[in-house]
């Protein structure tokens, strides 16, 4: 892709991680965080789509029907992640953002499209100690409150699935075989 396109970003070892990646609203990169505002390509992110905004508030606002102590969230960022059959991305934390919304658990919401991704986490690094969940096209995971500094990533993509398998939004919007992830965030506190 072209400028401000789906990259793939570098780790601090100078790895490229096993994902296509892009922001809208502001911009993060794993090395620089959340300190510049163009990409080295000269870029800066497109804002973050209004649909994307009230997607999250309901998902929180569904969320607050089961869960009454979970906070609001107003997202101000959105990091796509597109990954092929056999990316993933590794253990972390997402705690680059304003501490003050991380200490008040403020809730990350993530939007799962396309193949199926086996998605680890818990409170600790040990991956043996972990939790599986398997996402699917269409779920929305939301981890907020004294789960916000969880630690988490994606094993792996599942095997692709067949053309009659794969869910109407995925036909809809003709996206190629493999997972889109939006993670949407409150950066600003
Ligand atoms: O793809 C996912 O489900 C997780 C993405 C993620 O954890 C991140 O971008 O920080
Ligand atoms: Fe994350």
């Amino acid at each position: 892709m072209g400028p401000g396109g789906f990259y793939r970003p570098s780790n601090r070892s100078g790895a490229k991680l096993r994902l296509h990646m892009m922001c809208f609203g502001r911009l993060w990169d794993p090395v620089t965080k959340y300190e510049k505002s163009y990409r080295s390509d000269g870029s800066a992110p497109p804002p973050l789509p209004y649909e994307f905004i009230s997607l999250a508030e309901n998902a929180i606002e569904d969320a607050q029907l089961h869960m009454k102590l979970l906070p609001s969230m107003l997202p101000d960022i959105c990091v796509a992640n597109f990954y092929s059959y056999g990316d993933r991305l590794g253990l972390h934390q997402d705690c680059d953002e304003h501490v003050g919304g991380l200490d008040r658990g403020l809730p990350v919401v993530s939007v799962s499209i396309g193949e199926s991704a086996e998605f680890l986490y818990g409170h600790t690094r040990d991956e043996n100690k972990l939790e599986k969940v398997l996402l699917e096209s269409g779920d929305v995971l939301i981890f907020g409150g004294k789960s916000r500094r969880i630690f988490h990533g994606v094993r792996r993509i599942l095997p692709p699935l067949d053309y009659i398998g794969l869910s109407q939004v995925v036909k809809e919007t003709g996206l190629i075989s493999g997972r889109l992830n939006l993670t949407l965030k409150q950066f600003q506190f």
